[in-house]
């Protein structure tokens, strides 16, 4: 039984499966714990939603069975503190009720949001990769849009938009604030702005109404929010007025820890440390007082942690959880038989290599729409080698982080370990001999509560701050050197297996994806886009296999630009399908055209014209609404584009944009780019028509390159329908070859409008010879 003069604190970690409630005294020692689980539904692949009120209920259940078994009274417990799951998104009315399920941390839905966040060239991104990225699907401003763009309504009725740890801080307090440790790694908020929030960005992807639903107050972590209201002191059987401290995301805090005797959280806060915290994700969190970016890794964040300490980050988002999914998966309930299993199993189980990214890859790839994957099986193997295989693969995944983090020039010198993994000493030692590092094991597995606690310990005045420095760590785990060079030629093929199956998880995300919503077409582009929309639906769209048309697209690069109306209506005129508009940026090409206002007139002058605009620029995603208010029939951009990256999924959420504006949705290759590139976005009909470059992107008048026909020939063989268009150096003595090959749309510039036929004759001739290549196209019926 504890002293009645005794003060202690409570630290409460929210948790993905879980909220968790620990009574502590002032030098850290736990009395007691005491937990309550929560479902999480997964409605979607990729989805993971909560429900707020669960939390709630959750937190009140826990506190009380915290304290009764502490054996204190409640008047003892001086002040909390909670952490929560990062970045878990809640959407809320002016009561704080959540006004639709909270979108779970590891939630992935979002993943086309997050690639415009990360083009929208704001200065709030330089915090990652110095504005190179990456932004994840987990973050807030991509949930956030998503919501905007998918459920309308609850966007517009949200009076607030906050973390699972806002939330309930406001319940308990009444006080509506956000934590500068989320607000910092999350929603691009930084100490080093004027104001800190990220205004612009905000504004140029229209969400500034979000500056009026998040919290208006942004406090460091320890700090006040405030006192228990009556309605939250019953609920928690805890006295009124109980100081309440600020919190943040759980991982981070569980890197505090106190001194003076200390055993609170991992006391991670020293330059060169990493904390390794472990449960259904794994988190990496460096400690370094330099501020620098890199890419593959997240971070560094300026004061996130403490004033000073700024944080750099790495993650796997499914690692306690894939191993949990594969014991329920064999049906034990417990990992005693796996483990014994396993040890059986030589390092690099005869040849099963897993791939960890079953909930999808949060560093060094961030990548929403990767998989997990179980390969080399044979029918010799058995549970051990796979339940083996999925540990090692976790390993080699943290030794991608860390190799991802020496290459950008912060090598951790310790790793201190914490959570669910630290209670298999298997997985720690095949930790230990993955990444030759030693690990060290605290004492308290719990770190995130004991963090907490601490927080709530300074906040009630108990301490006058967050110490620096203590170690009471019990077991270290020292790495093989035989081990960890045979792991050497293991963690090779684990990093093949992401490059190798990338494209294959890129086409069934696209295969799966649905079809856009009415909230992907603004009204700006359906009031002035109408035209080229009913256009993209008649012309040149192939629906239900109906036939081919044969197409030219003069392209007015090599028009009068002085006249460019009088040369179009002339071509159009001529028999001319498509008229071919190059928007040139001088980046993506080392040329400089036109861009939306030219599309505009030419829209106007000639609205009968087909504008087929084929993009040569970086961030092509940054122009489609602007494009399709112009009047622009067909978005054809380049696959290798900055902003596109090769990226299927990213490709088709553009091509669907583009759509649903009206548009037909084109993709673009440069001689360089094999044709399989677009095989998966072809196969899942995302789009109309794929251009072959025949010539070096830039300028007309260039002689025709034949590479490029075995492309055509292997882009037609698999896709019997879509519109396969050949640009650059087309004439009336090649189009007929290269309509043979599989074309049945040409690009003709020079040709046209320049040749040695007026375009009167040259057009159709070109249309003709089009005709008669497809005439000798395989029949397949
Ligand atoms: O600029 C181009 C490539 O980037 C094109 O090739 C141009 O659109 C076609 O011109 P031409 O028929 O004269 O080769």
């Amino acid at each position: 039984m504890a002293s009645m003069e005794k003060k202690y604190v409570i630290g409460v970690d929210g948790g993905t499966e879980s909220i968790r409630a620990g009574v502590f005294d002032l030098a850290g020692t736990p009395l007691s714990f005491a937990s309550v689980a929560y479902p999480t539904a997964f409605p979607a692949p990729g989805w993971a939603e909560q429900d707020p009120a669960d939390w709630w209920a959750g937190l009140g259940t826990a506190v009380r069975q915290a304290v009764a078994s502490a054996s204190i009274q409640p008047c003892q417990v001086a002040a909390l503190s909670v952490d929560s799951t990062c970045c878990t998104v809640v959407a809320l009315d002016a009561r704080g009720q959540a006004l639709r399920p909270a979108l779970l941390w590891m939630d992935m839905r979002s993943a086309a949001q997050a690639a415009r966040v990360a083009a929208c060239g704001d200065e709030a991104l330089g915090v990652n990769g110095g504005g190179a990225g990456p932004v994840s699907a987990e973050w807030m401003v991509p949930k956030v849009l998503w919501l905007r763009e998918s459920e309308p309504e609850v966007f517009e009725a949200a009076a607030g938009v906050c973390e699972y740890q806002d939330f309930v801080n406001f319940h308990l307090t009444g006080r509506w604030v956000a934590s500068l440790n989320n607000a910092s790694i999350r929603w691009h908020y930084s100490t080093r702005r004027a104001g800190g929030w990220p205004e612009g960005m905000l504004r140029t992807l229209g969400l500034e109404a979000l500056l009026h639903k998040w919290p208006a107050e942004v406090l460091p972590l320890g700090a006040v929010v405030g006192g228990l209201t009556a309605a939250a002191a019953e609920h928690l059987g805890l006295p009124q007025g109980v100081v309440v401290a600020q919190g943040g995301a759980d991982a981070d805090i569980g890197m505090v820890r106190s001194g003076g005797g200390g055993g609170i959280g991992l006391g991670v806060i020293r330059p060169g440390q990493l904390a390794l915290l472990t449960g259904s994700s794994h988190l990496h969190l460096g400690v370094t007082d330099q501020v620098f970016h890199g890419k593959g890794m997240w971070g560094v964040y300026p004061d996130a942690l403490l004033p000073g300490v700024h944080v750099v980050e790495g993650g796997q988002t499914s690692t306690g959880s894939a191993v949990a999914w594969y014991r329920r998966l064999v049906g034990e309930e417990g990992y005693e038989a796996l483990n014994r299993e396993a040890e059986a199993v030589a390092p690099g189980c005869e040849g099963v290599v897993c791939l960890d990214h079953f909930q999808g890859n949060r560093t060094p790839h961030t990548d929403a729409v990767s998989r997990g994957a179980i390969t080399g099986l044979t029918l010799a193997h058995g549970r051990g080698h796979v339940f083996r295989a999925l540990l090692e693969s976790i390993c080699f995944g943290t030794e991608h982080i860390f190799e991802t983090m020496r290459a950008n020039g912060y090598a951790p010198a310790s790793v201190t370990v914490a959570g669910g993994a630290t209670r298999s000493p298997l997985w720690m030692q095949i930790h230990a001999d993955v990444s030759n590092v030693p690990f060290i094991l605290t004492k308290v597995s719990d770190a995130p509560a004991l963090g907490a606690a601490i927080l709530a310990a300074v906040a009630a005045g108990l301490y006058p701050d967050v110490p620096t420095a203590c170690s009471h760590m019990d077991r270290v785990v020292q790495p093989d050197p035989q081990r960890h060079a045979e792991y050497r030629r293991h963690y090779r093929a684990y990093k093949a297996l992401y490059p190798a199956l990338k494209p294959g998880f890129h086409a069934a995300a696209a295969a799966a994806s649905q079809a856009p919503t009415a909230a992907d077409a603004p009204d700006v582009a359906q009031k002035q886009g109408q035209q080229g929309q009913e256009q993209g639906q008649q012309q040149g769209r192939q629906q239900d296999g109906a036939d081919l048309h044969s197409i030219v697209s003069p392209s007015i690069l090599s028009a009068d630009f002085s006249s460019l109306a009088r040369d179009v209506a002339r071509v159009v005129a001529a028999g001319a399908e498509w008229v071919h508009v190059d928007i040139f940026d001088g980046v993506f090409v080392p040329n400089l055209t036109i861009g939306p206002p030219v599309v505009k007139s030419l829209h106007k002058s000639v609205p009968q014209a087909f504008l087929d605009c084929h993009l040569c620029v970086v961030h092509p995603e940054n122009y489609v609404e602007d494009l399709a208010a112009a009047g622009c029939a067909q978005f054809t951009f380049h696959i290798e584009a900055p902003g596109i990256d090769f990226c299927c999924h990213t490709a088709a959420a553009l091509c669907r944009r583009a759509r649903g504006l009206g548009m037909l949705a084109g993709i673009a290759l440069t001689p360089e780019t094999a044709p399989d590139a677009v095989f998966p976005l072809c196969a899942a009909g995302e789009v109309d028509t794929v251009l072959l470059l025949s010539v070096r992107a830039g300028f007309g008048g260039q002689k025709f390159q034949p590479g490029v026909l075995p492309k055509v020939a292997a882009l037609r063989r698999a896709f019997p329908v879509i519109n396969i268009i050949v640009d650059g150096g087309i004439t009336l003595d090649n189009a007929g070859s290269v309509a043979r090959a599989g074309a049945n749309a040409l690009v003709a510039g020079t040709t046209v409008f320049a040749g040695k036929e007026p375009p009167e004759v040259a057009v159709p001739g070109l249309v003709r010879q089009i005709a008669e290549g497809r005439a000798a196209w395989p029949r397949c019926d």
